[in-house]
């Protein structure tokens, strides 16, 4: 039996770790799953296509570690006869460097970890992602695919802040992340809904992180997320934008540090902080504890105030899509988040599920065919 040419991808999220295998030929799904709940109540499930056969299971207090560990694993059992040619990783940062999908060398390496302390709840984990392909897969290639790319045309006006020179010549400044999601929903729309793709839309990737991006003419105009994932919107346990005097406040009052204040904004903040209870949406949804609403009512009131920031950015708005854990599954803060915006008058709403793999499975498609011509 001759090996199907494989693309598998690695999508780690703060509260997630979705997986894909696809043929190469046609990006038909061969296997698909994910881990949820990273940090809460963790589980594996996935489904191997053409069997029909499914794997549940529960990896009870799993990390991004153990979640990694058991995504590997299961690829590996369910392998099919397939032949693995290229891994995608979704990798949040690039940084200044990378502006597009790029094939993995060891000097990238090197430079993406220097990036960890811009994105602690992803970074790490992505890159030990392509550690654990490299084992797996020896002979493929690893293809590394930025949340950041997406937004690398952002004008100066838009990437700045109102800092000194000497700090943003230094590269302190916003980039943006989500990219690859909002990538696949400009894709969507140009396919789709060709009016909407050439108009001002409002994409807001909610899930466990949150951004939202001004998306025109099939380009990221603006974004709420800055220089780390934890700018914008209230999150799962991020914080979003803070007063940065607040910050310097507290790191005199009570005597933070830097590694205390991350690991405070990072993972004790946001819907998490406000409830007193969970960064899970859906649990939150279901509470009927007050701090639950109000942490539900603070994040639908912010979305809809950036939504207000991103219209800007564009002169109006036509459409407001929602992607993400979030955006696709829970409709009462969705229409929480239109009435809000009833004033703007008529803006069309739409749900695109996000699909961060499919579109890092056409980037890494793109640069194995971009290789072989090379090589010919
Ligand atoms: N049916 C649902 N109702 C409300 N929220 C949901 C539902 N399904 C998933 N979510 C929420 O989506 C969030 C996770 O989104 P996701 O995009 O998968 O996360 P990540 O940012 O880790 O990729 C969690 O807060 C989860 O509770
Ligand atoms: C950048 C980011 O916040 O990603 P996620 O929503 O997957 O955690
Ligand atoms: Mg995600």
């Amino acid at each position: 039996m001759t090996a199907t040419p494989a693309i598998a991808t690695l999508n780690t999220g703060s509260s997630s770790l979705k997986f894909r295998v696809f043929a190469r030929d046609g990006l038909e799904r061969l296997m698909a799953g994910k881990v949820t709940g990273i940090g809460t109540d963790c589980r594996l499930e996935a489904r191997v296509i053409e069997t029909g056969a499914t794997i549940s299971l529960p990896l009870s207090g799993a990390d991004q570690e153990a979640a990694l560990a058991a995504v590997i694993a299961c690829i590996d059992d369910h392998d099919d006869g397939w032949r693995i040619d290229a891994f995608a990783h979704r990798i949040v940062h690039g940084g200044a460097s990378f502006t597009g999908p790029v094939i993995v060398t060891p000097e990238t390496l090197a430079e993406l970890d220097a990036l960890c302390p811009l994105a602690p709840l992803h970074q790490p984990y992505n890159l030990a992602g392509i550690a654990a392909s490299r084992r797996l897969a020896p002979r493929a290639i690893d293809v590394a695919c930025f949340d950041t790319a997406f937004h690398a045309g952002h004008s100066e006006l838009v990437h700045s802040f109102a800092l000194p020179a000497a700090m943003r010549k230094a590269g302190v400044r916003r980039y943006g992340f989500h990219g690859i999601s909002y990538e696949w929903i400009a894709r969507v729309l140009a396919e789709q809904r060709p009016d909407l793709a050439q108009g001002r839309v409002v994409a807001a990737h909610l899930g466990n992180g949150a951004s939202l991006c001004a998306l025109q003419h099939g380009r990221s105009i603006d974004t709420t997320m800055g220089m780390s994932a934890l700018d914008g919107l209230p999150m799962g346990s991020r914080s979003g934008a803070l007063d940065a005097g607040a910050v310097t406040y507290m790191m005199r009052r009570f005597g933070f540090d830097a590694d205390a204040l991350d690991r405070m904004l990072y993972e004790e903040s946001g819907l998490k902080g406000l409830s007193g209870l969970t960064n899970d949406v859906a649990t939150l949804v279901a509470s009927e504890d007050p701090q639950a609403a109000f942490a539900l009512d603070y994040f639908t009131y912010h979305v809809a105030q950036y939504v207000g920031a991103m219209a800007v950015a564009m002169g109006g708005i036509d459409a407001l899509v929602f992607t993400g854990g979030i955006g696709e599954n829970a409709p009462g803060l969705r229409i929480a988040i239109r009435d809000r915006l009833g004033f703007l008058g008529s803006v069309e709403s739409l749900v695109i599920p996000a699909n961060e793999e499919r579109m890092m499975a056409i980037h890494a498609c793109a640069l194995l065919e971009a290789r072989t011509e090379a090589a010919a």
